[in-house]
């Protein structure tokens, strides 16, 4: 059952090309700015997880970084949902998972019996590959999550809270006339941009996106991808993506998955460009997965 892993996960994480918050990732000095673009979000060190008897995540360790995005990649089944959902404790609801290993974020400890699992979910909000509105109208969807954390109650903060999560979200403009129909009515590009509009409204740091434009054409992916950049000023970013280009073109760290491993994680730029593992080349070259 157990993995092996070296002694330093630090070290560890170097020898695979991770990098350390504040070190410069890919060789060359960070700017003052690309350094306060750098603080630690999420820690992670020696994670294992199991469905049952069967070991889906193994010994994974990966520092993730605030207001950067951050794409997860690998074959099918590699584990990479699995691992999202580690980082709002989702797997909770599976009765058959058993876990081992730290996830910390902003220094606590997310597994800890101290934490605070709604509360915690309001600081992680999630974004799922097939866009679900609650069946309400567009202002409810947005409205309902706020009220039930007491961020808002007078109707004209609700109201201010509204068109300033869909003006985020971008889509304020084409919604603004019609707050009352249902979110069911939007087309599937504005139906995910709406429930980014409700991952955002409750003020959460961080935002998991599972695969959020695998079931979009591609204008639809290309408004998401333009939204995400704009998104990672105010919020760290976590995607699944199964897309190569939208990982080569959107994320600033890339971590790549295979049989439940992280076998590699860097600078974006530099793993599409000259990856250190074999296996990385094969997948993002398209011979495998
Ligand atoms: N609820 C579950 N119960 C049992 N096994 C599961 C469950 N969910 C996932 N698994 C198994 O865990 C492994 C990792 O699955 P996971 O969905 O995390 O992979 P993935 O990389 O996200 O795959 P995909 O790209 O196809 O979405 C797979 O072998 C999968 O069959």
């Amino acid at each position: 059952m157990n993995h092996p892993v070296m002694s330093d996960p630090v070290m560890n994480n170097q020898m695979r090309g991770i990098p350390s918050p504040g070190t410069p990732a890919i060789g060359q000095p960070l700017t003052t700015n690309e350094q306060a673009c750098h603080e630690l979000s999420i820690r992670v060190r020696d994670l294992d997880l199991w469905y049952g008897t069967t070991q889906a995540l193994k010994g994974l360790n990966i520092d993730l970084f605030q207001n950067n995005i951050t794409a997860l990649i690998g074959p099918s089944g590699c584990g990479k949902s699995t691992f999202l959902r580690c980082l709002n404790r989702m797997n909770d609801l599976i009765p058959s998972v058993s876990l081992s290993g730290l996830v910390e974020m902003d220094g606590r400890d997310v597994n800890s019996s101290k934490m605070d699992e709604i509360a915690l979910r309001r600081r992680v909000g999630m974004v799922f590959q097939k866009p679900n509105p609650f069946p309400k109208s567009i202002y409810e969807n947005i409205a309902y999550a706020p009220r039930m954390h007491d961020l808002v109650s007078r109707k004209p903060d609700q109201d201010e809270l509204v068109e300033r999560a869909l003006r985020d979200a971008g889509l304020w403009e084409e919604v603004k006339d019609k707050l009352q129909a249902p979110g069911t009515s939007l087309s599937g590009g504005q139906q995910q941009r709406l429930c980014i509009a409700r991952a955002i409204a409750v003020q959460p740091d961080v935002i998991l996106m599972d695969e959020p434009t695998s079931a979009l054409d591609p204008i639809s992916t290309a408004t998401i991808e333009d939204l995400m950049d704009r998104l990672k000023e105010k919020f760290t970013i976590i995607t699944v993506t199964h897309n190569m280009q939208q990982a080569a073109r959107v994320a600033d760290y890339t971590a790549f998955f295979h049989l439940g491993e992280i076998i590699e994680y860097n600078d974006t730029r530099v793993m599409f460009s000259t990856p250190a593992n074999k296996k990385t080349e094969d997948y993002i070259s398209g011979r495998y997965g």
